[in-house]
């Protein structure tokens, strides 16, 4: 390790005093100008993971959702998959290291994770479209120099984009080409591959409008517009050229609001998504003759992949175990529906994305989403190389066919992690293969009414859940309460969290009617109450 180096660089990139971040749900996210020594220690931080695992690592700054001012950075390990667990301790040991600490921690560091600094390190770095990316990627870069590793900065792309690059470098070429032009080819391929079998669905069916936060997703999609066929045609709109990143727009907004992102003018019956501003989320929803705004969340979208990945492994007639991952915000009636018409095991676990990719991976065939978008699919090797086997071999031509599409599909999804444009092209070929229309699809069950509130408490720690974040183990009296509430309703489910990625504390309920009067009203007293809240 050059000391010098590290203490002229680290200098260059100074922490404010007193200030403590922690690496979250999904790695780092603050103000913007907070942000500044963070990423250059992550920088510093990739390249030691880099050389623990002896890997590419991946740094992509983004804070996804947030307001355009602030901004965040993640790693990610060399699969593709969010960093490790052990190492988002080091990572919040090593951001909130006073400058004359760095080297201890570092070494620290190294001991504990059994580091050799003397192997090789690479890096790939991305970053969204938000005014501070790019410096703040170049203050990464500077951390990486500084304990010499290699690295390829990607520049703009999508947080997906980065994951799947990463998994490309890290298979050797087996997972696709690490390149843009790689993963564009990948999915266009699979996806017309996919589509083959459709029977042509009218003029109509072709059009998707698309809400991209005014974000990264515009420009990606715009870069990969000429590798869709002509059964796709998509219209962009809130590209970054006018209104601010994710200012009333994005899935965030319209999953949140349960209303039409602004800038995007949606006639009765038209099929529209959103994207986040780092394309990693989507949802769906139209608008019916009378005007009334239905929302096709990441539940619903979690049971139309479900249904039609069901229909392919009971034509291939192979034992593959398939399940489906939810959170505790999975609407109730997709749950249900899950179990009790598709009959397929579901699945809870804790919110962020790396609970749900963790216990999918536990089946042949794992879906997870969150109620907000955010999602894919996972194929165990074994079941992957056993229907790319059937593909080459079968003679059944039912069952080779439907092997053929079971390998589009695991062409096709990102399984490294949740992504827009790979998850929006599944959507469309099962729709078209199915002949469903938007409609048709949102029609399979019906969403219970549902609020989501955030408040803000003194100190959000004061509650800790347990049963996948369902019961409240305190404070005392709580859970109790909540018990007693949604007792009164019909089909009602109310729980209090405290957020991973924000200070305040989010509340959730829903039952058969009136729940924004009934139950969110009177929990979201009692969690004020019994938590002591500053306001309310
Ligand atoms: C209710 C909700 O949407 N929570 C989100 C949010 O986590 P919180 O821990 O609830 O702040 O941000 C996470 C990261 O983007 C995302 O994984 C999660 O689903
Ligand atoms: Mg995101």
């Amino acid at each position: 390790m050059d000391l010098e180096a590290l203490r002229r660089y680290s200098a260059l990139h100074p922490k404010p005093a007193g200030l403590t971040l922690q690496y979250g749900t999904a790695g780092f996210r603050s103000r913007a100008e907070q942000l500044d020594h963070i990423v250059f220690r992550m920088g510093l931080l990739a390249i030691l993971r880099s050389k623990a695992v002896t890997a590419t690592i991946g740094i992509m700054v983004t804070a996804s959702h947030n307001p355009e001012e602030d901004n965040g950075v993640k790693l990610v390990d060399p699969l593709g998959e969010m960093l490790h667990p052990s190492w988002e301790e080091y990572a919040t040991q090593l951001a909130n290291a006073e400058e004359q600490e760095l080297q201890k921690v570092i070494t620290e560091i190294c001991q504990k994770a059994e580091v050799n600094l003397h192997k090789d390190a690479s890096v790939f770095i991305g970053r969204d479209t938000r005014p501070s990316s790019k410096k703040l990627s170049q203050s990464v870069i500077d951390g990486i120099q500084v304990l010499g590793g290699q690295y390829h900065d990607y520049g703009l792309v999508t947080t997906p984009q980065l994951h799947y690059m990463v998994c490309c470098q890290n298979t050797q070429g087996q997972y696709g080409k690490a390149t843009l032009e790689g993963y564009y080819e990948k999915l266009s391929k699979a996806f017309m591959e996919l589509i083959k079998q459709s029977h042509c669905s009218g003029e109509n069916q072709k059009h998707l409008k698309i809400d991209c936060a005014n974000g990264i997703g515009a420009l990606k999609l715009s870069e990969m517009k000429p590798y869709f066929p002509q059964e796709v045609v998509i219209h962009i709109y809130n590209d970054g050229t006018k209104e601010k990143l994710n200012h009333l727009c994005g899935a965030d907004f319209v999953k949140v609001q349960q209303k039409p992102p602004g800038g995007l003018d949606m006639k009765p019956n038209e099929r529209c998504c959103s994207f986040d501003g780092d394309a990693d989320r989507i949802v769906y929803y139209y608008k019916d003759t009378a005007g009334h705004f239905h929302l096709i969340d990441g539940d619903k979208i979690a049971t139309l992949i479900s249904i039609f990945l069901k229909e392919l492994l009971a034509k291939v007639k192979q034992d593959f175990k398939m399940a489906v991952v939810q959170t505790a915000y999975a609407n109730g009636n997709s749950t249900r529906y899950l179990q009790e018409t598709l009959k397929v095991p579901v699945h809870c676990v804790k919110t962020g994305v790396k609970h749900l990719h963790h216990k999918a991976q536990e089946f042949d065939v794992g879906v997870y989403f969150e109620a907000n978008g955010h999602g894919t699919v996972l194929f165990s090797k074994t079941a992957e190389t056993k229907i790319r086997q059937l593909v080459k071999e079968e003679k059944d031509d039912e069952k080779r066919e439907a092997a053929k599409m079971l390998e589009n599909m695991i062409d096709l999804i990102n399984q490294t992690v949740g992504d827009a444009v790979s998850d929006m092209l599944v959507i469309e070929a099962i729709l078209a293969l199915k002949g469903l229309t938007v409609q048709q699809w949102d029609a399979l069950y019906t969403d219970l009414p549902n609020r989501l509130l955030k408040v803000q408490v003194a100190d959000r720690r004061v509650i800790d859940t347990t049963d996948a974040e369902r019961r409240a183990l305190t404070p005392p009296g709580l859970q109790e309460k909540i018990d007693a509430l949604v007792k009164k309703y019909k089909l009602s489910r109310a729980f209090v969290r405290p957020s991973g990625t924000e200070d305040v504390v989010r509340i959730y309920a829903e039952a058969d009617t009136q729940v924004r009067q009934g139950v969110m009203k009177e929990v979201c007293f009692h969690t004020c109450h019994l938590t002591m809240l500053n306001k309310c």
